[in-house]
């Protein structure tokens, strides 16, 4: 049962430079259901980014009968209760500490102060920050930083998060253990996630369902099913398998957009 629909979405920005407007999307389709973790993935610039807007309900989509709708009710704006939003560089206030920040979306909730505490210790918790409770930002890592970030989505308990390359300024092996963390909580909280990466690697290790985008004007080339069991071993010949299809999809999605294909073989890495 899909949990977020989207039909038929389009999406034209007026580009300055160009003085014209460019269709960034067109007729995307799209659904997640309950509990399930979806990827898209596609080349730089091909709309992911516009499209979870779109789902979010922070971005309108063009007037042309398209239509996004959570639980069969469609979205206009933000649905707070029902949908949160990680960014890239999700912020975290200076001047509060972590479990300030981890509890500032929950102070517009009908909810006692001693139970948004109670509520913002259980995530930070659950990836390990509990004793970083009382420093400010300054005073930590980017990756726990991030992960404070996460806890702050997660502290919501939406049934919907959507994720927009939440790890992607970390390095490497940060972002790895950050991803498999996010599987396991994920899995475990059953929340229903739309999460946006370059990274080949992530999107197979992650994703239970991988959407491939073409780009100019964006459109879902493919939708492709992860059979790869859990746990994922990002090393073995089955994921590298999985990794080696999805760049090819991406080099077909690069090439039906006009850019040069990559050279090299696939890597386990960035798109
Ligand atoms: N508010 C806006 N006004 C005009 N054009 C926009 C706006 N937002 C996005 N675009 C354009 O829409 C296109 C898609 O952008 P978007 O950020 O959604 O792509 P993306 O796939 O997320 O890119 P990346 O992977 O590089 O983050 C780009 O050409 C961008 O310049």
């Amino acid at each position: 049962m899909a949990v977020i629909q989207a039909t038929k979405i389009s999406k034209t920005f007026y580009n300055p430079s160009e003085s014209r407007a460019v269709k960034t999307l067109d007729d995307v389709s799209f659904s997640a259901d309950k509990d399930e973790f979806v990827v898209l993935l596609g080349p730089s610039g091909c709309g992911k980014s516009t499209f979870l807007n779109i789902l979010a309900g922070l971005t309108s989509h063009d007037r042309d009968g398209g239509k996004v709708t959570v639980h069969g009710r469609t979205v206009l704006a933000p649905q707070p209760d029902l949908i949160a939003y990680m960014f890239q560089d999700s912020i975290l206030y200076p001047w509060r500490t972590v479990i300030k920040n981890v509890e500032l979306g929950l102070e517009t909730r009908a909810m006692s102060r001693a139970e948004r505490r109670e509520r913002a210790f259980k995530y930070l918790d659950l990836v390990g920050l509990r004793a970083y409770a009382d420093h400010y930002p300054r005073q930590i890592s980017g990756g726990m930083a991030q992960r404070v970030a996460l806890c702050r989505s997660l502290a919501l308990e939406t049934e919907i998060i959507l994720m927009d390359e939440p790890f992607g300024a970390l390095d490497e092996q940060t972002r790895a253990t950050l991803g498999s963390e996010l599987a396991s909580i994920c899995r475990e909280l059953k929340r229903t996630v739309v999460f946006v990466t370059h990274s080949l690697a992530e999107a197979a290790f992650l994703g239970d369902r991988i959407a491939v985008f073409s780009a100019q004007p964006g459109r879902i080339k493919i939708d492709i099913k992860n059979n790869l069991p859990r746990p994922r071993v990002m090393g073995s010949p089955e994921f590298r398998n999985f990794v080696d299809e999805l760049w090819l999809h991406l080099q077909d999605a690069k090439q039906q957009a006009g850019a040069a294909p990559d050279r090299q073989g696939s890597p386990l890495g960035a798109t």
